[in-house]
C-alpha cells in the first residue's frame, strides 16, 4: 500500500504525468548524473520529451514538481508568496544553515534584501568601480608572470577578497585565519553523497562550514567591542539592528546570511567569468568585437591616467551581450526551488499545495523556440532583445520578487575584468577548460591557462 501511494500519491485533480521513481530514492540519481555538454541536462530531456513541459517526479525525498514551461514558471516568480514560496531542499538547508535568504520571508527578508541592495546597489557600485578595476588589474599583473593559472579558483579567490572587504570587512593579510580556505572545503563537499562520517567530502563540507561560521562569529562579536562610528559594511549594519531590542534578527539569522552572502557571490560571479574567458577563447569572432569596444573606451578618453569611469561602463553595449549570452549558455543555477501554497491548477492539471515545484533555467535557455541554435555562442542575438531585466525566456538571475539582488554587481565585476584583459593581455588554455554539469556547471580538471601581456607578444614576434 505504501508502495502504491508512493508511486500515486494524492491529488485533489490532475497530477501532471511523470514517475516518482523508487521508494525514498526517488529519481534522484538520474537528476545528478554528470552532463558533459552544454545542453539541458538528458534527466530532464527525456522527461520533456515523454511527459511534456511540466511534470512531477521525486528528488532527494520530495515530490517534486518540474517546470520547464515558459508560462508556468512566469508564474511561479509572479505568484511568489501569494500560491507560491521560495523553499529550499532539507539537504541545502542542513549545510547553508536554517536560515538562508531563500527560506527568509516577510518583514526580515525585505530588510535584508534592502540592506545587500544598499550595499551592491548601482549608487554603491559607481563608487567602487575603480577599486573593482584596480583589483582586476593586479589579479591579472600577478597571474602574467606565471606559467599558467587555474582560472576558475585564481578568480574566486580575487571576488572572494573584494566581496568579504565590502561585506565584512575582511582583509586575509591581516587575519590569523584563513575564511577562504573553510570556503573551500566546504565547496569541495557540496555535491557530494551526504554522509557525515570523517574521511568523506561531505564531512569536510560541514566541517568548512563551521570553522566559516565559528570565524564569523568572531569577527561579529569583535566589531560589536569595537564598534565604528561610520557604518559602512554588512556587519555595523546587522549590530545596529541587533540593538534596536525590538527586531526579530537574531545573531544565528545574520551569520547564516553572511555565509550565503560571500558564497553567493564569489561562485557565481567566478564560473561565469570564466566560462567568458574560454567562449571567448573558441570565438575568435567575439574576442575581436570585445576589444574593439574596450580599445576605443581607452582611445576616446580625454584623461589618459583616469580609471573606468560609470560612463565607459554603460556605454560598453557588445559587453552586455556577451555577459548575456555567457550566463545563458552557462546556466549556473540549474534549479529554482519553490513550495505550492495552495492547490495551484495550471493547464488542467493541479499543483498540490506542499509540493516542490523547480523551475529549470536551462531547459528555458536551450529551447530552439525561444533561441536558435541554442548551443551557439551567439552575443549579437541579444541586439534585438531586452538585456535588463528577467523575461519569460531569459531567467539565469531568477525571476519576479526574488530576482537576484547581485545582478549590478556581477556584471560590474563581469565588464571590468574583461575590460582589463582584453585591453592588455593575450591568453592561451594550456589544459582542462571540459564542461560537466553535475548538476551545477563545473570544470572537472580546471581551467588552466597561460596569460601573456600583450606588448611582450608583439615585441617577441618580431624578434621571431
Ligand atoms: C553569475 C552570477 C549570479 C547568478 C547566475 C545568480 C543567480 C541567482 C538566481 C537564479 C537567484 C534566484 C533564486 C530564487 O529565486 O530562489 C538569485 C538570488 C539571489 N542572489 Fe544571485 N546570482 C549571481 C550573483 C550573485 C551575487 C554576486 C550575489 C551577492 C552579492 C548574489 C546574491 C543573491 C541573493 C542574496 C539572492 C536571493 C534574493 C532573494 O531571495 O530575493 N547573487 N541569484
Amino acid at each position: 500500500h505504501w508502495v502504491y501511494r508512493w508511486r500515486n500519491p494524492r491529488c485533489n485533480g490532475n497530477l501532471p504525468p511523470g514517475s516518482m521513481g523508487w521508494p525514498l530514492l526517488g529519481e534522484t540519481l538520474h537528476f545528478f548524473a554528470p552532463n558533459p555538454t552544454w545542453d539541458t541536462p538528458p534527466f530532464l530531456k527525456h522527461r520533456i520529451k515523454r511527459y511534456g513541459s511540466v511534470f512531477r517526479t521525486s528528488l532527494v525525498g520530495r515530490p517534486v514538481i518540474v517546470s520547464t514551461d515558459s508560462d508556468l514558471n512566469y508564474m511561479i516568480f509572479q505568484q511568489e508568496g501569494q500560491l507560491f514560496q521560495s523553499w529550499y531542499p532539507d539537504s541545502f538547508t542542513e549545510v547553508f544553515g536554517r536560515q538562508n535568504v531563500g527560506s527568509l520571508h516577510g518583514y526580515m527578508y525585505k530588510y535584508l534584501k534592502n540592506m545587500v541592495l544598499y550595499l551592491f546597489g548601482p549608487e554603491s557600485l559607481k563608487k567602487m568601480l575603480h577599486e573593482v578595476e584596480s583589483v582586476a588589474a593586479t589579479a591579472l599583473e600577478k597571474w602574467a608572470g606565471q606559467e599558467s593559472v587555474e582560472l576558475k579558483e585564481a578568480t574566486a579567490n580575487m571576488i572572494f577578497d573584494l566581496t568579504a572587504k565590502k561585506l565584512i570587512s575582511y582583509d586575509p593579510e591581516k587575519s590569523s585565519e584563513n575564511l577562504r580556505e573553510s570556503f573551500v572545503d566546504f565547496i569541495k563537499g557540496l555535491i557530494s553523497f551526504p554522509l557525515d562520517i570523517p574521511g568523506t567530502a561531505y564531512h569536510k563540507c560541514l566541517q568548512g562550514r563551521k570553522k566559516a561560521m565559528k570565524m564569523l562569529k568572531n569577527m561579529l562579536e569583535d566589531r560589536r567591542a569595537n564598534p565604528r562610528k561610520v557604518k559602512t559594511d554588512f556587519f555595523d549594519y546587522v549590530l545596529e539592528e541587533l540593538d534596536r531590542g525590538d527586531s526579530i534578527l537574531t545573531e544565528a539569522i545574520a551569520l547564516d546570511l553572511m555565509f550565503v552572502l560571500l558564497f553567493a557571490s564569489f561562485e557565481t560571479t567566478s564560473l561565469a567569468i570564466t566560462v567568458a574567458v574560454k567562449l571567448l577563447r573558441d570565438n575568435p569572432r567575439a574576442l575581436q568585437e570585445l576589444t574593439e569596444e574596450h580599445e576605443n573606451i581607452l582611445r576616446n578618453r580625454e584623461n589618459k591616467e583616469s580609471g573606468l569611469t560609470w560612463k565607459e561602463y554603460k556605454s560598453m553595449a557588445f559587453t552586455f551581450q556577451l555577459i548575456n549570452e555567457t550566463v545563458r549558455l552557462a546556466n549556473i543555477v540549474p534549479g529554482v526551488f519553490r513550495k505550492a501554497l495552495k492547490d495551484v491548477k495550471f493547464k488542467g492539471y493541479t499543483i498540490p499545495a506542499g509540493w516542490a515545484v523547480m523551475v529549470c533555467p536551462p531547459a528555458v535557455h536551450l529551447n530552439p523556440v525561444n533561441y536558435k541554435d541554442p548551443l551557439e555562442f551567439n552575443p549579437w542575438r541579444w541586439e534585438r532583445m531586452d538585456q535588463k531585466g528577467a523575461s519569460k525566456n531569459f531567467m539565469a538571475f531568477g525571476g519576479g520578487m526574488r530576482f537576484c539582488v547581485g545582478t549590478d554587481f556581477t556584471k560590474v565585476q563581469m565588464a571590468v575584468f574583461l575590460h582589463c584583459l582584453v585591453t592588455k593581455y593575450r591568453w592561451q588554455t594550456v589544459r582542462g577548460g571540459e564542461i560537466v554539469r553535475t548538476p551545477g556547471l563545473q570544470f572537472p580538471n580546471g581551467f588552466h591557462v597561460k596569460i601573456t601581456e600583450r606588448q611582450t607578444e608583439s615585441k617577441s614576434n618580431t624578434r621571431i
